[in-house]
């Protein structure tokens, strides 16, 4: 798409941003770090619940912006596995989420073909929103759109720990030899097998991976916006995109 001409000096960053959005340089897989919700509501003398629903908002108002403007995959962290440690009654109203957001966007997210898929361990969820997710898993399987790729219930630690023991396993069994074992097979033996790198991570608040997608970001491109989800918007999604345009990549050559 050619640059339209635009009286730059005169426009905010994010207005620039918008503009300037190539539609032939979209990244395909976008992961996005969802930080800062139960700050957002203390700084509102609210309950840390209300940052998770008003958070979740924003989930919605992202996807679809995800979605419009092309993006392939679209991967959000939405509890991991260090966030059971939280009190019992957050992760409660967490552990409902799921199926709150699913009961009223599942249909038009199967409108618009976008694909529901789960990242993380289905091990110890609760029997509600694992069947939940299952559900809309199922319900969009066929779908070939957005792929919307919720991490619940992740820790890649945890998944990279589960790679080891399933190929050691398999070399011990003589399924596999040592020499078997490089990058391309570890990656189809990690639970994002089948997807593609994430191209661009955007994360808001804290400038730390939060033992999330480790093996996954090795090239890729890193974005902090400093605000809480929920003060995230479409500009900011959009300034996300546009400097990612920006950066040349090199994957680690000159
Ligand atoms: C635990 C949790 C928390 C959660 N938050 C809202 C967004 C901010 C981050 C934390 C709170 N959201 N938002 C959407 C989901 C979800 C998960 C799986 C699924 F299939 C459909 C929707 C979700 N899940």
């Amino acid at each position: 798409m050619l640059h339209k001409l635009t009286n730059r000096h005169k426009q905010t960053k994010t207005e620039q941003s918008k503009e300037e959005i190539e539609l032939n340089n979209i990244p395909r897989h976008v992961a996005i770090i969802m930080d800062g919700n139960g700050r957002w509501a203390n700084q509102r003398g609210l309950p840390r619940v209300a940052g998770h629903r008003a958070g979740m908002k924003v989930v919605k108002e992202i996807t679809k912006a995800a979605d419009e403007i092309g993006v392939k995959i679209l991967t959000l962290y939405a509890f991991s596995t260090e966030n059971w440690k939280r009190p019992r009654e957050e992760v409660d109203y967490l552990m409902k989420l799921p199926q709150e957001y699913l009961a009223t966007e599942l249909d038009e997210l199967n409108q618009r073909n976008v694909q529901v898929r789960l990242l993380g361990s289905e091990e110890g969820l609760p029997p509600h929103t694992l069947q939940a997710v299952k559900e809309a898993v199922e319900k969009t399987r066929h779908n070939t759109g957005l792929i919307l790729n919720f991490a619940l219930n992740y820790g890649s630690r945890s998944e990279i720990v589960q790679m080891v023991k399933t190929v050691a396993a398999k070399v011990q069994r003589h399924e596999l030899s040592v020499d078997d074992i490089d990058e391309q097979l570890v990656s189809q033996f990690l639970q994002t097998r089948g997807l593609p790198d994430p191209d661009l991570l955007i994360r808001t608040k804290e400038i730390r991976l939060s033992n999330f997608m480790l093996w996954q970001l090795a090239y890729t491109e890193l974005w902090f916006a400093d605000v809480y989800w929920p003060d995230f918007t479409k500009k900011h999604f959009e300034e996300a995109i546009h400097d990612f345009q920006q950066r040349a990549r090199r994957y680690g050559s000159i």
